[in-house]
């Protein structure tokens, strides 16, 4: 549905040359959520910009549902945006029009008849749940009503891909969840494939089918969120995923703990997070368990969880426990100062 093949982009100034996208190639298929994630700098905004030609690249073709973006002439280029809506951090709104006129106004400009335009208005507020509000202005809405507004303009077009540029970013932690679940809806419903850039792991987590890890303009790591999640990562996508795993346990803690068995980090997804594999361990080899920090988060289809215990008993009766632990398919890494 959206291709990238080997885009770079370099801004090129009188001091400096930056090359914010530096041979970037993704694939995004059709009606998944594609989330591209990196700290501040790492070209995010600048790639998705490149997908509708807000920002032209330097190299490389980019394909949005079979047509070739890079290239084609003006007009064919806005017929081409139709398809491809969008969504700012900044909700971009227009601060004089009504939450009606917001998404009337870009309607009327592309040509559809009135009776068709407040169909459409009504159909997407209804989705966005904000029917009452629309001879509401948006200096009277909340961040998360705003969004909603612009989500509503954006499927009001009847898009086959929609672009999120840091949509959560300016909202709190429970209006996000609501905006994020509002995503869900709209790509299970309509069928729509988004392509979001974030720098919150928690997005990728929850609502994500596939993630690509940027940093200096390049794509790092990139797969399915629940490969990312459980296989040996980069050191930039282990901050990301650690983000979501705030253990805080002191340094003299494990210092002392580790002189009395080992202190170890487990990681499991699917099916062992139903497992009482610890109980299990503890009964088997008669080890004592001491759970120091533990989460289970929720990604798009599976539960992965992660959990620091101290094991306590004899070399044998430890050594054993882990053994048992990572034949159940839980991953085990050893917590060292
Ligand atoms: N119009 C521009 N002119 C010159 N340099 C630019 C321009 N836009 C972006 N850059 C540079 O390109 C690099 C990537 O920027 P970009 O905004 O794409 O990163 P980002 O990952 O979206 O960061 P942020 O999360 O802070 O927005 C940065 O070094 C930035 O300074």
């Amino acid at each position: 549905m959206i291709e990238l093949k080997k885009v770079s982009k370099t801004f090129a100034s009188k001091k400096s040359n930056v090359k914010a996208l530096d041979d970037v190639s993704l694939h995004v298929k059709k009606g998944e959520i594609y989330g591209v994630i990196g700290y501040s700098g790492a070209g995010k905004s600048t790639l998705i910009r490149c997908v509708n030609m807000l920002e032209k690249p330097s190299e490389g073709e980019i394909v949005v549902n079979g047509i070739t973006m890079t290239g084609l002439p003006t007009n064919k280029l806005r017929e081409a945006r139709q398809n491809i809506g969008i969504i700012f951090q900044g909700f971009n709104l227009l601060k004089t029009a009504t939450v009606y006129e917001n998404i009337a106004i870009p309607l009327k400009l592309t040509g559809i008849a009135k009776t068709e335009i407040d169909e459409r208005v009504k159909k997407y507020l209804a989705v966005v749940g904000l029917e009452e509000k629309a001879d509401s202005y948006p200096g009277q809405l909340s961040g998360g009503q705003k969004q909603r507004v612009a989500i509503a303009r954006a499927l009001s077009h009847e898009p086959d891909v929609l672009l999120s540029d840091e949509a959560t970013s300016a909202l709190d932690p429970e209006t996000t969840e609501s905006i994020l679940s509002l995503l869900l809806k709209i790509n299970k419903e309509f069928g729509i494939t988004i392509l979001l850039i974030t720098h919150e792991m928690h997005v990728v987590q929850k609502i994500c089918d596939r993630v690509a890890v940027m940093e200096n303009g390049r794509v790092i790591e990139e797969g399915k969120v629940i490969d990312i999640f459980s296989k040996k990562t980069s050191e930039t996508t282990k901050k990301f995923i650690n983000s979501l795993f705030p253990e805080d346990i002191p340094e003299e803690v494990i210092s002392s703990l580790s002189e009395q068995g080992p202190v170890i980090r487990l990681s499991f997804v699917g099916d062992s997070t139903g497992k009482p594999a610890l109980a299990e361990v503890a009964k088997k080899y008669d080890v004592y368990t001491n759970i120091l920090s533990g989460n289970i988060v929720q990604l798009k289809n599976e539960p992965y969880g992660r959990m620091v215990i101290h094991l306590q008993g004899t070399n044998d009766q430890t050594e054993a426990a882990i053994a048992y632990l990572e034949a159940e398919g839980v991953h085990i890494e050893r917590v060292k100062l």
